[in-house]
């Protein structure tokens, strides 16, 4: 038995662990050492058998320990590969965005193109229909209810005519009168001219929808106007009475005075003029819709010191002596700026006499200026000076004198 015990004890060291062989050999030098009794050495046998299954579990804790850990390294290495991952994704969309943003500026530019380029069309067509229309209403039979429906003739050319036919007068006098009888001279707007102060002629043709945008302004700057003439224009324009859309609107020392073709036809010309050329008939000054051909004008009044002055430009098509402006086109705008001039000043005139004499011809396409101040009035007569100058008012041109004799209304239908 204790032969045994020393083998015994033996291979328990060589099959235990390094703590408890330590503990055994401190048990075996007890023995030989010292001769503890053999219940010692079986209770300290027990003790270490006992500690055998603490450590099976502790190593089993241990291997599951080092699975999680193996778990959670592999869990780190897949988190990790997702991380790159995503980033890569990231990038791209990043990417894809710019890109994506950059198209749509692209097609919001090109739609913003293509937009303006269509709406630049439709007007080029819009005009182009109205051109043609109103083409084909000047040569319409008006004496033919449809033709005056489709050209949209008015139901007062019917009235009028119907008067007409039946005093058998068709002369300009009857027209107005027609026009007076049924009260239209005050209840609708001028449109040959803008001004309010001559009530006397309005339009017996209104027109359709496509014709009637507003009425163009031959007053206001176009691309025919010489640098000059801008800033001439710019000059009075900016001295001008002006409504803006805020509270307070400006009070200037001028007033432009807004210049539009006739629209109402009042030519009596009966058996010389048929109604196909009535309706054709113009106002002289503002018959070329071609700009800068001819008159490129714009006058401009002061009530208060009682003169006008006009900004005048002569087209090509006004040649008198060669590269220069014909004196009657000149003659012309003397009587056209004393003339509104003097209606300012005293109402419906016309021109008695006319004096004028030339000092310096115009160079053709050159800006004047033509001023207009009153001289007297005396009674029905309206004397007015005109002076035309280089746009620096350094060399005179044209001087002329122009008596205007007031007129009722009935003179002027008996004319
Ligand atoms: C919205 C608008 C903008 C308009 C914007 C556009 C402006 C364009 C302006 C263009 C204007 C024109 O071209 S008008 C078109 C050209 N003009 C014309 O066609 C006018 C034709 N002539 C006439 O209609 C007539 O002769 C009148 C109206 C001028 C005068 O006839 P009347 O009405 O019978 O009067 P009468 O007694 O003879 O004269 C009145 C006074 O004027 C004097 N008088 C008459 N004629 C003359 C004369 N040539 N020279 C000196 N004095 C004369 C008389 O001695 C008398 O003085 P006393 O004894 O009392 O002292």
């Amino acid at each position: 038995m204790t032969a045994s015990m020393p083998h015994a004890a033996g291979a328990a060291a060589a099959e235990d662990p390094p703590i408890l062989q330590s503990g055994l050999h401190r048990s075996r030098t007890v023995t030989h050492g010292h001769a503890e009794p053999e219940s010692e050495v079986a209770t300290m046998k027990k003790t270490v058998m006992g500690i055998g299954p603490m450590l099976q579990s502790l190593n089993v804790m241990n291997e599951e320990l080092r699975k999680r850990k193996d778990n959670l390294l592999r869990d780190k290495l897949v988190l990790e590969e997702s991380i790159v991952t995503c980033n890569k994704e990231k990038d791209e969309d990043t990417t894809k965005l710019s890109e994506a943003s950059e198209s749509l500026k692209k097609l919001k530019t090109e739609h913003d193109d293509g937009k303006a380029n269509a709406q630049k069309e439709i007007e080029s067509l819009k005009q182009q229909i109205l051109d043609r229309d109103k083409a084909i209403c000047a040569l319409v039979d008006t004496t033919k209810a449809e033709a005056r429906k489709l050209c949209g003739l008015v139901i007062w050319y019917r009235i009028i005519t119907h008067k007409c036919r039946k005093t058998r007068d068709c002369s300009l006098s009857s027209v107005l009168r027609v026009e007076q009888t049924l009260r239209i001279l005050k209840t609708r707007p001028s449109l040959h001219t803008g001004f309010q102060a001559d009530k006397l002629i309005h339009t017996t043709v209104r027109l359709p929808g496509i014709f009637s945008p507003r009425p163009r302004d031959f007053s206001l700057p176009n691309s025919s106007w010489s640098p000059k003439m801008m800033e001439l224009y710019d000059h009075y324009n900016s001295q001008c009475d002006l409504e803006t859309e805020d509270i307070e609107s400006q009070k200037g020392p001028w007033i432009r005075l807004p210049s539009y073709n006739r629209i109402l036809k009042y030519a009596k010309g009966g058996v010389y003029l048929s109604k196909i050329m009535q309706s054709k008939a113009r106002l002289f000054t503002r018959n070329v819709y071609q700009v800068g051909a001819s008159f490129e004008y714009v006058i401009f009044l002061n009530k208060e010191e009682k003169k006008c002055v006009c900004l005048f430009q002569a087209g090509h098509l006004l040649e008198g002596p060669p590269g220069h402006v014909h004196g009657g086109a000149i003659a012309t705008m003397i009587d056209t700026v004393t003339g509104t001039h003097a209606t300012f000043l005293s109402g419906l005139v016309v021109t008695a006499n006319l004096n004028i004499n030339y000092r310096n011809a115009i160079p053709l396409g050159s800006t004047v200026i033509l001023e207009s101040t009153l001289d007297h009035i005396e009674g029905r007569k309206t004397h007015i000076n005109c002076k035309v100058t280089s746009a620096d008012g350094s060399k005179v041109h044209t001087e002329a004198t122009a008596l205007f004799v007031s007129i009722s209304v009935s003179h002027l239908m008996g004319m």
